[in-house]
């Protein structure tokens, strides 16, 4: 509990316990976002947030928008700001007070630097340009307030000066992009594939690039080897076998392949395809591997191009970046050479894979299975695959848990804190 006194309308010597009950970090955000900022993006127009607002309102006796039918939010947005202002300031010092010393300490750094309260508040956070496709939102966002200031907006003013931008998935960053954005020093990507970006053009103006780095590995490995075990085993189609009432009729279902003692090619020795290595190791399969450049740390066989990988694979897993150079990269001769019982396992991006080919060489019997997280055209899926069981689809899932979204906020922090300190960035983006 911390005490503020309240100045504004109303009671001007009363003086209110600040209730501890709140989120520190709602608190923030609502501080920025509608009393500092003066302005309510949508991003906290919530229970949470409604909460809070009534909170302090009641708090400091002011006034609150007796229609319940309408959101509160509304009613804010066409509140006067300056007395909320000084608010926050009090609010915060009386934090600085108390054993919140540290709470304070970054709360005054977090401040919002807002023409209009100019003499009032400092803002001392770097500026960052959240770029994102309507359909895209960064995990995790709100995380963020308290070390950056954010927009989201090409159109806006701060986009001549701002020096980082955050490419939150698949959105794309090209020349047009950068041509908003005259002061820009670093893209931050959220995902681990950057093909969506313009690198060389980003390599032409000095604009450093990176990705989520280790955040996602893991999680993509285990869903490619669940992927794997899935087709082999055929636990998807099982599954529809049971639900649909045939188990009584038809008895048996057909036998599934073990996983131990396959060979298996991974295609892109990158963090992901490292750590599908070592779970399929432990399964027993042998592991080779084609990328760009042979690894001298790794100790699987490598193979400098993808034909020469499959004709002695069992299976191939997909991991790689999507390039000019790795577009197609599984063609048709890839698939031949994989040969009838070969099982193709695709975590990367649609575009490595010759789409039409593989639904072709499935259709017929050509190819012995595939378990795919990515497509061509997505969310669009080739609809001839929607009746095969040797082949396990999926919508492009593999990077996604809380735990990975976690991981990826501590790598955008860690690379942001980096560059606007001048070290080392965490994750530079490399091509595998
Ligand atoms: O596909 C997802 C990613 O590249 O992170």
């Amino acid at each position: 509990m911390g005490k503020i006194s309240k100045k504004n309308r109303g009671n001007p010597s009363k003086e209110v316990q600040w209730s501890s009950v709140m989120d520190d970090a709602l608190v923030d955000a609502f501080l920025h976002k509608v009393i500092i900022g003066g302005r309510v993006n949508g991003t906290f127009i919530s229970k949470a947030y409604n909460d809070i607002v009534k909170e302090l309102v009641e708090k400091f006796n002011m006034e609150i928008n007796k229609d319940k039918s309408k959101p509160i939010a509304k009613k804010w947005m066409t509140t006067p700001m300056p007395n909320y202002s000084k608010m926050a300031q009090l609010w915060a010092k009386d934090r600085a007070k108390g054993d919140h010393a540290e709470i304070a300490k970054e709360k005054r750094a977090r401040t919002i630097h807002d023409p209009s309260m100019a003499t009032e508040v400092e803002d001392h956070r770097p500026l960052v340009l959240v770029h994102h496709l309507a359909s895209f939102k960064l995990p995790l966002q709100d995380r963020l307030i308290p070390h950056f200031r954010l927009f989201d907006s090409l159109a806006s003013p701060e986009a001549s000066s701002v020096r980082a931008l955050i490419c939150v998935g698949p959105t794309p960053v090209t020349v047009d992009t950068l041509d908003h954005l005259p002061s820009l020093r670093l893209v931050v990507g959220s995902s681990a594939g950057l093909d969506h970006v313009d690198l060389v053009e980003c390599r032409r103006r000095g604009i450093a690039v990176t990705n989520s780095g280790d955040a996602y590995s893991e999680n993509v490995a285990d869903y490619a080897v669940a992927l794997l075990l899935d087709v082999l085993r055929r636990l998807s189609a099982a599954d529809r076998f049971v639900r649909s009432g045939l188990w009584p009729q038809q008895g048996e279902y057909p036998l599934g392949c073990k996983l131990g003692g396959k060979r298996v090619g991974i295609v892109g020795l990158g963090s992901i395809g490292y750590e599908v290595a070592k779970r399929l190791v432990a399964f027993g399969c042998t592991v080779a591997y084609n990328s760009r450049n042979k690894k001298p740390s790794a100790l699987y066989p490598y193979y400098a191009n993808v034909h020469d990988l499959a004709v002695n694979s069992d299976v191939l897993i997909v991991c790689c970046a999507l390039t000019n150079e790795t577009h197609h990269i599984i063609n048709k001769d890839v698939l031949t050479a994989l040969g009838r019982e070969g099982v193709i396992i695709n975590v990367g991006r649609g575009a490595l894979v010759d789409e039409k080919e593989l639904v072709q060489f499935l259709v017929q019997g050509e190819i012995g299975g595939a378990g795919l997280d990515v497509f061509e055209n997505e969310p669009n899926v080739p609809k001839e695959l929607f009746a095969l069981d040797n082949v396990v689809l999926s919508p492009h899932l593999a990077v996604s848990t809380p735990e990975s979204f976690e991981a990826l906020n501590e790598v955008i922090i860690a690379n942001l804190k980096a560059f606007f300190s001048n070290k080392p960035l965490l994750s530079p983006f490399q091509q595998e």
